[in-house]
This record gives structure tokens, sequence and C-alpha cells, in this order.
């Protein structure tokens, strides 16, 4: 049955995700994620379809879309969030589609609940986005500066120029969206995004998987999604044309129908055997038992709405809001003329399409991006690793076989090398650690790998001090040293902790009391250069 109620939208208790459903009741669930710094409005052009035949439940990204600022520090308490919410609604089994971050979720929970998905799409994502510097240094610029950067950049990086050019309505809604994204939340998510590595991972996902793919999308293009159907057993490829990051705003149509027929086609009614003894293992290492599968339960009524958000409640499902809610902006809505819902059309005419629109494709033969040939190990080495050399073997002596080795007992203190090189790339960025491990050369290794060991393995590993005061620490000694040069890097991973430049300040203000006037004021000098440096927006 049609469900014509006011589209459900929830309460969001602590430790769940605000969500909005539409569709009949009795129809089977369709989970929909949304993208970063964007709200479940995002997918306003799929729903009237796909609540034709699912139940649709789309949820919003904490401190997105005003729900409440309760920031998730990774992907997989995000995927927790999500299973709690859906546990609270008494849903069992799903499909789920997910946008970028979104998909991350989708693919995370395919990891660890594979016994949850039905089916899974995986749009404009990635089994790992940019690098870790990258998104660390997004937190740097909105702890600095706010959100105003990363919203007045993101429609560059969200839709084609030609669509941006003809649709300056929605490029103002993705720029109000982001503005009013809680900041906290948006670091945290870009942390999410910074930690997250599935690389190792995907061929462990057993959901029928479809990864689509705006043509020029920049942000995750083509690329890293062959990378996952490389990379998934049986994943399917869609390349959309004329379609950036935000493939399902710039060509609705287009998206609407690759799930729909993505979703009718690859939908795995029943779990997939129970995994053998070893329970599922996530990439960080929790694991979830393998589990019983409960028959898909009722989808319960969620309590009635509380308006958690700035934005007025949804429209009524049967007439589905045009896209975005336009009350959401005193402006005209972002999409201009609301389209039909019915059969939602791209709003600027597509360039000509530069690739087929690649329909459920068989999945591509080519090696994932990163493959190694074969004999090698598949993943090259960590930057930096140190390959222990081999002993040449002794010449065989016949008359005397060698003896049995001693059965070793894991040592109780392993090498803190690799320990060392993760929190030092992590602290400092990995970019500028990689560059100084390669230029230590004959003569520099031996201190750069005691440096490593001692200070970062042993030191700024132990549990004592959390990251930002042994971040405030090393700023103090440093200048009091007068080490300049450390002083520039570690005012680096002073922002990459969270210090704000103004603590920064206060930092060095403080030092000079106990260190003398000349030495801060040389301190002061150089971290305000790499501060203005760090903290510029860069798009
Ligand atoms: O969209 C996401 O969820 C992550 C990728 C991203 O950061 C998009 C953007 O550049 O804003």
């Amino acid at each position: 049955m049609r469900d014509e109620r006011v589209g459900q939208v929830s309460e969001t208790p602590k430790n769940t995700l605000q969500y909005r459903v539409d569709g009949p009741e009795d129809a089977p669930v369709l989970v929909v994620g949304p993208s970063l710094g964007t709200t479940w409005h995002m997918w306003d052009r799929q729903i009237p379809e796909l609540a034709g035949t699912w139940r649709v439940l789309r949820f919003d990204l904490p401190g997105h879309g005003g729900a409440p600022a309760q920031p998730a520090h990774s992907v997989a308490e995000l995927g927790d969030r999500l299973i709690a919410t859906l546990d609270g609604l008494g849903i069992q089994r799903f499909g789920y589609a997910g946008c970028s971050i979104g998909g991350a979720i989708g693919a995370d929970l395919a990891l660890r609940h594979p016994h949850r998905l039905a089916s899974l799409a995986l749009v404009a994502s990635s089994a790992r986005f940019g690098t870790a510097d990258e998104y660390r240094q997004r937190g740097v610029v909105v702890r600095t500066n706010g959100m105003d950067p990363m919203a007045r950049s993101a429609p560059e990086r969200w839709f084609t120029a030609a669509y941006a050019a003809a649709q300056p309505a929605i490029v103002e809604w993705a720029v109000q969206m982001v503005r009013t994204t809680d900041p906290a939340c948006y670091i945290a998510a870009c942390e999410a995004l910074a930690a997250f590595d599935i690389r190792a991972d995907l061929g462990r996902i057993a959901v029928p998987t479809l990864a689509l793919v705006g043509a020029e999308d920049r942000v995750t293009g083509p690329g890293e999604a062959r990378t996952l159907v490389a990379g998934i057993p049986g994943a399917g490829l869609a390349v959309v044309p004329g379609a950036s990051h935000l493939a399902p705003v710039e060509q609705p149509a287009a998206v609407t129908d690759l799930l729909v027929h993505h979703f009718s086609t690859a939908w795995q009614e029943t779990p997939p055997p129970p995994p053998a003894p070893s329970a599922t293992t996530t990439p960080s290492g929790s694991s979830e038992p393998p589990a019983p599968f409960p028959a898909p339960g009722p989808v319960a009524t969620p309590a009635p709405f509380a308006n958690p958000s700035p934005f007025p409640a949804p429209g009524p499902v049967a007439t589905p809001t045009p896209f975005p809610n336009p009350a959401a902006f005193p402006a005209p809505g972002p999409f201009g003329t609301p389209t039909p819902l019915a059969s939602p059309g791209p709003i600027a005419p597509p360039p000509a399409p530069t690739e087929p629109l690649g329909l459920l494709a068989p999945p591509t033969p080519e090696p994932p991006a990163e493959s190694a040939a074969p004999g090698e190990p598949s993943e090259p080495a960590e930057p930096g690793s140190r390959a222990e050399p081999t002993a040449p073997a002794e010449p065989g002596n016949p008359a005397e076989p060698p003896a049995p080795a001693e059965p070793t007992a894991p040592s109780p203190h392993p090498d803190p090398y690799e320990l060392g090189l993760r929190i030092r790339r992590d602290v400092l960025g990995g970019a500028p650690v990689d560059a100084e491990t390669a230029r230590a050369d004959a003569f520099g290794a031996g201190f750069d790998e005691l440096a490593t060991r001692h200070a970062w393995g042993q030191v700024w590993s132990r549990d004592g001090l959390d990251r930002r005061t042994r971040a405030a620490v090393a700023l103090a000694a440093l200048a009091s040293g007068g080490h300049l040069d450390d002083l520039a890097a570690h005012t680096r991973a002073a922002l990459r902790a969270g210090l704000t430049p103004a603590e920064i300040e206060e930092v060095l203000i403080q030092t000079g009391v106990y260190c003398g006037l000349p030495a801060a004021s040389a301190a002061v000098r150089v971290a305000g250069a790499v501060i203005r440096e760090e903290t510029a927006p860069r798009g």
C-alpha cells in the first residue's frame, strides 16, 4: 500500500541519524545516503520513482541539514549510527545507495553487516578518498575560516562547468547547504574520509554492487569507480556522461534509471551463507559475530518529526516536494522551475556525451589502478618502510642438517619503527614525511630511523597525553630551543591536531615568559607564516 502520509522524518536520539521515509509501508526498504556537505535533498529527484517500488529511507549526516551536531569521526561510526537507526525501525534487510561518503558507509556495511544488505550502489564513491593529507587540510581550513571557503568552492567540485553556468540557483543551493553545515561535524567527516581505506577489503564484498560515476567527476572519478569494480566480485560499472561529482543532481533521470534497473535486477533476497568460523573482520579490526538472518521485520512508525532542521518539514509523499524544498531558502528554489517529478529530465542540456552511458556494464577487465605485476606484492611498500635484507644462504652441509628452529615467542616489545612511522605520517602529514624519508641518504638514514623509532614510536605513541597536548608541548620546546625549521613542521602538525591559530599564538606567548621574548618572537614569525599558508582556502 502506498504511504500517503507526510513523509516521515525522525526525531534523532543520540547515536542515530536524522532520516526521512517515503514510499509504501510494505515495500522492501532502500536506504539512501548523502555525500559530504549535502542533505537528503540531494536525492529529491530520484525519490518519486524509487518510492514507487521501495520504501526509501534517506538520512542526513550529523550536523548536516539541521541534524543534531554530534560529530562522527569514522565511516564505521556513521555506519553504526545508521544500523542503530534501522534497528530502531525494525528494518533488518535493505538495499543501499550512497553518494561519495554515503557510498563509503554502504561499502563499510557490506563488509561488517553483509547479511543486512540485499543490494548496493556506490555512487561517486571510492575505496579511498584522495589523500589523508588533503582531507586533514580541509579540517585546518574549516577550523580557521569556518565553512565559507568549502561552501564557495563546492560547486566547482560537484558540478560540470556547463551545468554550473546554466543553473545558478542550484549552485546557490549547494553553497547554502555547505555553509549551513556544522563545522565540527564536517571536520569529523573529513577525518573519517582521511582514515577510510578499504582497497584491500574489496574482494570480501559479497553484495550485488553497482559502481556509478559521473564521467566528469574530478573528486572520485571513473578511475576510482573502476578500482571498485575490479575489486568487488561481480560488480557492474555505469558511467554517466555530462555529470560531475553530484551526478544524482546533475543527471537525475540517468541516475534514477540506473538505480531502478540495478535494484530491480540485482536484489539478493536471501543473505549469503554466514561467514566461516572467523567473524567478519572490519578493516579497523572490530568484528561482528555471524548473525542469524531474521526475516525482515515490519517497518515501525517512527516518532513524529520534532523538526530539528532549520528547514520546514518536507512535503507530503504523495505530492513530493519539488527539489529542493522551496521553503528552504527565501530565494526561488535552487532548481528553478520544478521539472515534472514523474519524469525528471536533465535540467541543463548535457554536454555532448564523451563516453557511452555504461548501463550495468560487466565487470571491467582492467586491473585495479594500483595492482602490481604478477608475482609482485599487490600493495606497494609503505613509503619509508625498511625491507629487512635477507642473509645469504650458508653453503649447504649435507652431513649436518640445520638444527630445527626454536619456536620463538612473540616479543613483548615489538619493534616500534612501523608504529612510529605511522604516527609520524599521521601527525606531520604523509607527503612531507615521505619526502624527508626519501631524502635521507646513507648518511642520514640511521638518524631518521632512530628518530622515527624513538620519538614517534616510543614517545608520541604513549597514551599519557592526547595529540593536541603533545603538539602544544612540541611547539613550546622547539620555540624555546630556537629550532625554527622543526617549529614550522610542528606548526602544521598542531593545526592538523586541531589547535586553532589563536591557541598556537597562546602557546608561543606563554613560552616567551620562560624562554625569553626574542626566541618567542622568532617563533611567532615562523608560525605565523605557516599559519597564513596553511589556512588559506585551497578550493
Ligand atoms: O562528497 C563526499 O562525500 C566526499 C568527497 C568530497 O569531499 C566532495 C567535496 O569535494 O566536497
